[in-house]
């Protein structure tokens, strides 16, 4: 039986993975995140989670590697990470009193086949005020997350309505990652066969 691989540093990826009943071994991908000139977003983020998939799938050539990337859209503008407050705010200006889109590719190599997925979200953030802007920076939620916010935390009280995979915002979108790996011989544990053996 593969052992799974999740090639992510991302802590909300395993506990997601977790919450599945995956116990999965955990095995960073350093990859280059810059965008493509002229890159549509959900190019990026598929091309991303291949690469990430990929960069670890080659130290473990008989193992289900899984990766996956999560990029922020405005129309053809993309959004990662802020890296200081001034960026993050500047996403706040953009993103506030609108819908945005939220794509979470995933990405999953198996005896050298790569098998994907991208998923989509709708998310409607409200107008933050200025120091609502300074205090959630300040808070050390946004600094890691793509569009300087999360769902699942503090910044759900911007969030006025999602339309699609709340996991996916998150950043591992459950439904799709359980259908891939299922799909691959790798059910959740908990729904493995008895006679299917010891996972
Ligand atoms: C929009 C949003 C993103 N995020 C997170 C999910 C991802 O961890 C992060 C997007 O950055 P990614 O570059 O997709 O992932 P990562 O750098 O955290 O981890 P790795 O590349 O090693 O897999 O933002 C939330 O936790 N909540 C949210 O609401």
């Amino acid at each position: 039986m593969s052992r799974l691989i999740l090639a992510s540093a991302s802590p909300r990826r395993l506990a997601l993975l977790q919450q599945l009943g995956y116990a999965p071994e955990v095995q960073i991908a350093n990859v280059d995140e810059t965008p493509h000139a002229g890159e549509a977003p959900e190019v990026l983020a598929q091309r991303l989670a291949r690469s990430k998939a990929l960069a670890v799938a080659t130290a473990y050539p008989k193992d289900l590697v899984l990766a996956a990337d999560t990029v922020i859209a405005l129309g053809e503008q993309a959004f990662g990470k802020a890296r200081d407050a001034a960026a993050a705010y500047a996403m706040y200006e953009q993103l506030g009193g609108r819908e945005h889109q939220v794509f979470t590719a995933i990405a999953l190599v198996q005896d050298g086949q790569i098998h994907s997925h991208l998923q989509s979200s709708s998310v409607q953030l409200r107008a933050l005020t200025d120091q609502e802007m300074q205090a959630y920076w300040a808070s050390g939620e946004p600094a890691d997350k793509a569009g300087a916010y999360a769902i699942q935390g503090l910044g759900a009280i911007f969030v006025e309505n999602l339309q699609g995979s709340f996991s996916g915002v998150m950043g591992l979108p459950l439904f799709e990652t359980a259908r891939l790996l299922s799909r691959c011989g790798l059910p959740p544990p908990a729904l493995t066969p008895a006679w299917a053996g010891s996972v």
